[in-house]
């Protein structure tokens, strides 16, 4: 391997240090504490997990976590009812309601629902829109989090080629917003891009979000870029249970000049930035300067 693996989950740490001393003085200057409410419809136990741990580093940074679990059966107006009360709770800065959602409801209603001040996930179509036009706005957390790791890494990103493997509203899009914004060539390709290899073979940084496990092999990259692996799969190997990335590993290394492991890379420093997210909305609400350095 040559290759230098990028620790998010180091990284998500101490982002996280930060955020409580922030959470602290928020609460002994101004006795404000920052709260975040999580919606989960369904029990898919993958979501389940993330949505404990999310509760779990709410807690430990110092801010109140609001769960709510509906049942899979519930209407749509029972969660646009859910979104309405918690878009008027004093107590809630930050709203995300997990996704996917059954599919007997709307996802753009609901997610057009939640008050855009309080949209940490930034997916509401005014935050979508504020991004796209170079705005202040809630930024989408996963991409974020990349941004933060390849800002880390990297230094400026002016000029380099970024391949972004992935359209999604939640990953690939507004991933591409935020490299273009620090200047970067973007390159968007999906499940209709023809020769994908070629196209990755000519990016400097390499971002896979594409939900495919190990599709990128180090045959694909170009020596000494930086790839970013997004991509959470539960695959089985040798009959046991095993998250892996969008991106071989092993292969990768061997070419990549930095790359992101899974687990411990992108996923960790998604949390921490819906906590970041979240203290800038608490800040935005009471009229505080944000905290600087914590998002982007
Ligand atoms: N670490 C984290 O914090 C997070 C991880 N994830 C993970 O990231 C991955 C992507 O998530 P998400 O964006 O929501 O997924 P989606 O399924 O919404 O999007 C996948 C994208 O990949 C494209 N794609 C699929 N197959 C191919 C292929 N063979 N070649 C090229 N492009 C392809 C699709 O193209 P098309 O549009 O043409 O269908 C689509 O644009 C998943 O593994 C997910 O679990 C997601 C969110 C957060
Ligand atoms: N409204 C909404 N917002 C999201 O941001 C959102 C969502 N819905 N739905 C699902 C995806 C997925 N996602 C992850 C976040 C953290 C980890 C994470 O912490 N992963 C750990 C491992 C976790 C494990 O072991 O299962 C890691 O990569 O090290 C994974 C996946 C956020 N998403």
């Amino acid at each position: 391997m040559v290759a230098v693996k990028i620790d998010g989950k180091a990284f998500a740490e101490t982002v996280r240090g930060d955020l409580a001393k922030h959470v602290e003085q928020l609460q002994r200057e101004h006795g404000i504490t920052p709260g975040l409410a999580v919606i989960l419809v369904g029990e898919d136990p993958a979501s389940e997990v993330y949505v404990r741990n999310k509760g779990k580093q709410t807690r430990e940074c110092g801010m109140a976590s609001f769960e709510h679990k509906l049942e899979a059966t519930s209407s749509e107006a029972e969660l646009l009812d859910l979104i309405g009360s918690l878009n008027a709770d004093p107590a809630v800065h930050g709203i995300l309601v997990q996704l996917p959602l059954p599919a007997h409801i709307d996802s753009d209603k609901i997610l057009n629902a939640i008050d855009p001040a309080k949209d940490v996930d930034g997916f509401h179509v005014s935050n979508v829109g504020l991004l796209g036009t170079g705005q202040k706005a809630m930024v989408p957390c996963t991409p974020l989090g990349c941004l933060m790791l390849l800002r880390h890494h990297h230094g400026k990103l002016d000029g380099l080629n970024a391949v972004v493997i992935g359209r999604s509203n939640i990953v690939g899009k507004p991933m591409a917003q935020l490299l273009l914004r620090d200047n970067c060539t973007v390159t968007i390709a999906h499940s209709r891009s023809r020769d994908l290899q070629n196209i990755v073979r000519s990016a400097d940084i390499v971002i896979a979000a594409v939900g495919r496990p190990e599709i990128v092999t180090g045959a694909w990259i170009k020596a000494g870029a930086t790839v970013i692996d997004v991509g959470i799969n539960r695959v089985e190997r040798d009959g046991r249970k095993k998250l892996v990335g969008d991106v071989n590993f092993e292969s990768a290394a061997e070419v990549a000049s930095a790359i992101t492991p899974v687990p411990g890379g992108v996923g960790p420093m998604t949390i921490a930035c819906l906590l970041a997210n979240t203290l800038t909305a608490c800040c935005r609400a009471r009229g505080l300067p944000e905290p600087l350095g914590l998002t982007a």
